[in-house]
Formats: structure tokens, sequence, C-alpha cells
């Protein structure tokens, strides 16, 4: 669904009716005209709340600057942590209130804090988007305050505005994990990517990046030493590479980004829970693995649990059979924040469900943070509880769409620089044109093309990245492919049988084999890590990671196992164009 996509009472994603989107937005230069409406309704209705609220209420809203409309939610920027928890607690209910009023229909606000605001003397901050070139109209002057509740910038707990990528800040003991701990100590790749990602005009607010002051940390207090030792010994399972600084912006992701980033920055206070949606291989498990990185380094002492929702299923079958759901609870809610990935898979599993309601609540109602994502938004999660439904609409719901060219040019130049691949412009460029909807197949094609170039001694040029891609894309566009598909193809190609590919003899053509079809699983297909580990004899997610990166490794470094996956991916495209 785009952004201009029509719904069938004609309004569109923003939910404005037909004659709301008649009001355009005057004289609006260099915008598209979708984007200068957007503009106009945005600046507009944070101009309707700053002159339907009271003058003790109206002198919160200094310095804020809303940015975008998402769906049903305003996101505007504030100075401050301050501001944003007065915004969030006390007015709230009416602004949301005016805003329900402007739009027709419910809409909710949702802030997060831009430090760099605090600089602007108060009442100089435009109530209009952030987009150059916007003519909106002339603002009434903002009011000015009866007291100054910006002084709240001179507390300590404001004054922090270090930069959020340095080296420094995650090797510190003082904000981040604890560098005697084998565990919290910087990761490998995290510090390598730690430079400050090349957002440009992709960034929506540079300061929501600003991280909380230690002594805004709300859980360097109050909690049980040994209970955090406990689990920061435990570990969180969170991807080192997945993080904020990896992840690149743009209009597709702008507002869960900026969703995770806020929630990141006060967890169980900002949106509970946060919901993200979305196709495969967009990036939800990034965001929440990013997010999840943010909470450990900046909250020395959160507990963070990062969890699919196929472990946490298999997890809690275990502990019935096992006589052992005391310790399954402690796991799962002893926690500041829990993320859960793929919360689809919930459906059809009515008791893990029903434990999942009483851990959901018990987090909720002690204010730790809950974020999941799922493949759709919670209303068409037909087979799940209505009662865990509507829990999950109850905080901030953001979805994450196919990115356009220039994001997934974008994220070609960053995987590159990251993996040290070179590829000029021109490749990147032609790559992203063929690969449109899943990020995952966009890397893999970056990897086939470099590591051909690397087995043939070549420079990474358009001639061979269109021979290369010309064999991953068949004409006449995708088929379906399944796993069954894979299995039958990469059987037959080495000689084995299913059963050999599922079953535990570890020679060494049935390791190759069984990792390579699991590999062309995770490539060509939909699959979760650990539907495909259930499809390969019940074997663990870990088990298909691992794969998966030993044969991304080889494909580089042996020409055998490239020509293998390369010609059983044609012969696997093949099968399925034939249907
Ligand atoms: N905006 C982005 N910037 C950089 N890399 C991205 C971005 N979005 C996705 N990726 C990369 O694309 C790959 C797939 O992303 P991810 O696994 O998060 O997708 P997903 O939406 O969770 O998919 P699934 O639903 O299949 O689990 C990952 O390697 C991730 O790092």
């Amino acid at each position: 669904m785009t952004e201009e996509s029509q719904h069938q009472d004609g309004a569109d994603d923003l939910g404005r009716r037909p004659d709301q989107r008649q009001e355009q937005a005057p004289q609006a230069q260099g915008l598209q005209p979708e984007a200068r409406d957007l503009a106009h309704q945005v600046s507009t209705a944070w101009r309707c709340v700053r002159e339907e609220l009271t003058p003790e209420q109206r002198i919160w809203l200094n310095n804020s600057k809303p940015l975008t409309l998402h769906e049903h939610t305003l996101m505007v920027a504030v100075p401050s942590e301050f501001n944003r928890e007065r915004l969030e607690t006390r007015y709230r209910e009416a602004i949301e209130t005016v805003l329900a009023e402007f739009f027709g229909q419910p809409t909710k606000v949702a802030v997060i804090v831009d430090k760099a605001l605090a600089e602007q003397p108060p009442g100089t901050t435009p109530d209009r988007v952030p987009d150059v070139g916007v003519d909106a109209p002339q603002e009434a002057p903002a009011d000015r305050p009866l007291e100054a509740p910006l002084d709240v910038r001179l507390r300590p707990d404001d004054d922090y505005v270090e930069p959020a990528y340095t080296q420094r800040d995650f090797r510190s003991s003082e904000y981040g994990p604890s560098v005697d701990d084998p565990l919290n100590s910087p990761v490998e790749g995290l510090l390598d990517g730690m430079h400050r990602p090349d957002l440009s005009d992709l960034t929506p607010a540079a300061g929501t990046f600003s991280p909380s002051a230690p002594g805004s940390d709300p859980y360097r207090d109050g909690i049980d030493r040994e209970s955090t030792d406990r689990s920061r010994r435990d570990d969180s399972r969170l991807n080192p590479k997945y993080s904020f600084e990896t992840f690149v912006i743009g209009s597709s992701n702008r507002f869960a980004h900026a969703a995770a980033v806020a929630v990141a920055e006060s967890p169980g206070k900002a949106y509970n829970p946060l919901m993200i949606y979305g196709d495969s291989g967009l990036g939800k498990t990034h965001l929440l693995h990013a997010l999840g990185h943010y909470v450990r380094n900046y909250f020395s002492r959160a507990r963070v649990r990062y969890v699919s929702t196929e472990e946490l299923t298999n997890d809690f079958i275990n502990a019935i059979t096992d006589n052992k759901t005391h310790q399954f609870r402690r796991k799962y809610r002893d926690v500041e924040v829990l993320l859960v990935d793929d919360i689809q898979f919930l459906e059809g599993k009515e008791q893990t469900q029903e434990e999942f309601f009483h851990t959901f609540n018990t987090l909720h109602n002690a204010q730790k943070q809950i974020v999941m994502t799922s493949d759709r938004p919670p209303k068409l999660l037909d087979s799940l509880e209505a009662r865990l439904r509507s829990r999950f609409e109850w905080g901030l719901i953001t979805d994450i769409q196919p990115p356009d060219l220039e994001t997934r040019i974008a994220i070609l130049r960053k995987k590159a620089a990251q993996e040290r691949l070179t590829a000029g412009p021109d490749v990147l460029e032609f790559i992203a044109s063929k690969i449109q909807t899943n990020i995952r197949e966009l890397e893999g094609a970056l990897i086939r093309v470099t590591a051909f170039a690397s087995l043939n001694r070549q420079q990474v040029d358009m001639g061979l990245a269109e021979v290369v891609l010309k064999d991953l894309i068949p004409e006449g566009g995708e088929a379906q492919i399944t796993s069954g598909m894979i299995m039958g193809q990469v059987a037959s190609y080495f000689g084995l049988s299913i059963d050999d590919l599922c079953g535990q003899s570890r020679t060494h053509v049935l390791v190759t084999a069984r990792q390579i079809a699991m590999y062309l699983c995770r490539e060509l297909t939909d699959l979760s890590l650990p539907k495909i580990g259930q499809q390969f004899g019940g074997r663990d997610h870990t088990t298909v990671m691992h794969a998966d990166r030993k044969i991304r490794t080889l494909m580089g470094e042996r020409r055998s196992v490239y020509n293998q996956v390369t010609e059983l991916t044609n012969r696997i495209k093949q099968t399925a164009a034939r249907g």
C-alpha cells in the first residue's frame, strides 16, 4: 500500500477524505502536490492545536515542531524529555481532541525529542513540517511563556547532547555496558560500523538520536544488582550488525525508525506497545535489534530480551512439558524491554496466546516496554484472540513499506562499505533498479555480484553485474518458490534424498548440501530462520543462521560453491516458473 493509495471509503492512507484533500496548501514550491498537501495539513493541524489549547497548556508546545502525519498519528518533535513527558502525560488528551476534530477521525499524537530545538529561542520554531520549500501559511507568533518551562534545558539531564555515533560512547562504562563483562563488551562489527550514517536528506530529526542523559536512566537505580547482572550475563541475542547506525532511513521506513528511536530513548514510557508491521525483508527485525542495542547501551542496567514468536512458542511448550512454567515466566517477565519478532505466528496457538496475554499484561502494568513485529497490522491478525489484538493497538502501530530507488541505493552503498565490497555507483544503481521489494534479496544480489567478480578476479562493472543478475532474475517476473522445491532440487543435484537433508549425518557432502539448501531457503523464500530450521528436521534457528553466513562467505572464496549455488538457483527458478 503506498502513501497515496485509496481506501474503499475514498480516504487515502493518511486518513484524509477527498474533501479534505481538496484543501491544498497554497503555492508550495519544490514538492510534489501530495507532499505539499501533507505538509500543509500537518502544519495547519498543529497550528489549530496551539490555538485551541489554554495558555498554560500552550507553553509546553513552544519550540515544538510537527514532523509528519502517518496514517492516524501525527508525529511532533519537542526540545526535551521533560516537554515530551508533559505533553504525553498531561496534555495528550487535549491535543488529540483537537486533532480528531481537525482530521475528522481519531488521531493520535506521537512525540519525539529533538534537542536541537532547544537551541532556538522560545517561539521561533515554525509550526511547519521540515521540508525546505514548503511555502506554508504564515504562522501565528507562538505565545510567550507565562513561566519559562524550557528552563528544563538547564537541568543537567537535558544538557547532555553527546553525539551518538562515537566509539567512545559504546565503550563507555558510564553510558553503556560494563567493559569487564565479556558479553557486554563492544561487539565486533558494531564498532566497525560506528560511523555516522550518511543520512543527509533521509534523516527525520537528527536530535532523535541524542541519548538520554545519564542521570535520566530510569534503570540505573532501584533494580536489584544481582538480577541485573544475571540478566546481562544472559545473551539478549541481538545481532551486532543490526543497529540504528547501519539502518538507512527513507520515506518508506522513516516513521517506523523514528518510533523505534523514541521508544529506545524512553522504554516503557513513550509508546507501549510499539508494533512494526510490513512485508518480509523490509527491516522490521533490524529495527527491533537496533532498539534493543540502543537500550542496552544507554540504560546500563536495563534487561532486554529478543525472541522470535516461534522460539517463544517452543519455549512455552518445553516449559509445560518439563513442568517449568515458572522459569518461563521469569525469563519473559523479568525484563525491561521484550522484543517479539513475527507475532503473526501466534495465530492458531491458543495456549501460547493465553500465556502471552498474561506476559503482556504483567509487563505493561509494570511499565515495561513491549515491541513487536508482524507481517500485518493487528486488526488483520484474524486468528488471534480479540483481547490480544486490541492490546496490540494500545500503543503505536507503524508500517514499513518497500524502499524507493534512492533508499535502495543508499542501503547498497552502506552494505558495500560495511562488508568492504567494491562496486561502483552505476553497478549499485543497476542492482537497486532490478530488485525492488525485498532488502534481503537486494543484499543477496550485491553479494552474488561481488563474489562472482572476486572468484574471476574481475572488476565489478556493469557488464559483469548484468550477467550475474540475468541469472538471478528470470524473465517474466518472480514465481512462488517453496522450501520443498529447494530441498528437492538440492537433493537431486547432490544425489541425495530429502531425508538425508533432514537427517543427522554429518558427512562433508551432506553438510555442504544441507547448508546450501538452508541458504537458498533464506534467500529465495520468505521463511523465517526458525521455520527453515523446522523444515530441516527440527533444527535450531542458529544452525540456519550459521549456514546462511557460511555459504555467503564460501561463495566469495570457492568457485565450486559459487557455481553450485548459481546453478541451483537457476534450476529452482525455472521449476517455479513452470509452476
Ligand atoms: N533500512 C535499512 N537499512 C539497512 N539495511 C536494511 C534496512 N532494511 C532492511 N535492511 C537489511 O535487510 C535485511 C532484511 O531485513 P530484516 O530481517 O530486518 O527484515 P524483516 O522485515 O524482519 O523480514 P522478515 O519478516 O522476513 O523477518 C537485513 O539484512 C537488514 O539489515
